[in-house]
């Protein structure tokens, strides 16, 4: 990483390395997590975290309000993220509830999480390799840079087996992801420093056959309400 990127990140740099190592260690003492055999990110995995029936009605609530994806500097027309998706509504009980056995699960306070976000593709769908961290020298890095700054974790729970494709691919650790339904894919966007760990490079590959959806919540390193 070179030093004038270094100075964007400096700002939440401790509290990032702080909030690792917290989120770290409360996980190693959950047995019910799994974390991926790499020393290069922390990726982890808990299967069963929501119920079929949960997932059949973050399903619905999903096809409430997907519409075409956008990433932060580009729109759907460029071709980088071709999913639909959208934001559940975060005053529903029952979203409530899921967010909070997430925040509980990282023990992470609540008002650092970003709303769920529901996302689905259909055959030929994908979302192509990106980082979740923020990037400097973006339209948006002010404004996020405000609001919550930088993104910390990224919590994704699959909602339904898809036939074919629809892996998730982390091509720097070697690891393709098969949905499953329930299971929850966390992974700390940032290195035991507290910088942005360019390992963690992932992908949403294209669906084949079938339908993907999944919810993804992500942590920021400070309040984002
Ligand atoms: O759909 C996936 O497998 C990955 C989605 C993703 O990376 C994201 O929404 O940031
Ligand atoms: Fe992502």
């Amino acid at each position: 990483m070179t030093p004038e990127v270094a100075t964007e990140f400096r700002k939440d740099q401790p509290i990032l390395r702080a909030m690792g190592q917290r989120v770290r260690e409360r996980l190693a003492a959950n047995p019910a997590v799994w974390r991926a055999p790499t020393d290069k990110a922390e990726l982890y995995a808990v299967a069963d975290f929501i119920s079929a029936d949960e997932c059949a009605r973050l399903i619905a609530m999903i096809d409430e309000v997907a519409k075409p994806s956008t990433v932060f500097d580009m729109t759907y027309a460029d071709g980088y993220r071709t999913s639909f998706s959208g934001d559940v509504d975060p005053h529903d009980p029952f979203v409530k509830k899921i967010e909070r056995r997430l925040d509980d699960l990282l023990g992470v306070e609540p008002s650092w999480g970003e709303t769920v976000q529901g996302q689905r593709y259909a055959p030929g769908q994908q979302f192509k390799a990106h980082h979740d961290w923020f990037h400097p020298n973006t339209s948006y890095w002010d404004r996020e840079t405000e609001k919550g700054g930088q993104r910390a974790w990224t919590a994704m729970i699959y909602l339904n087996n898809v036939e074919a494709g629809g892996t998730t691919d982390f091509n720097e650790l070697n690891m393709s992801i098969e949905p499953k339904q329930g299971v929850l894919l966390l992974w700390n966007n940032v290195d035991e420093n507290g910088l942005p760990n360019r390992a963690t490079l992932h992908a949403g590959t294209p669906v084949v056959s079938g339908v993907k959806y999944v919810a993804t919540k992500w942590y920021r390193a400070r309040p984002w309400l």
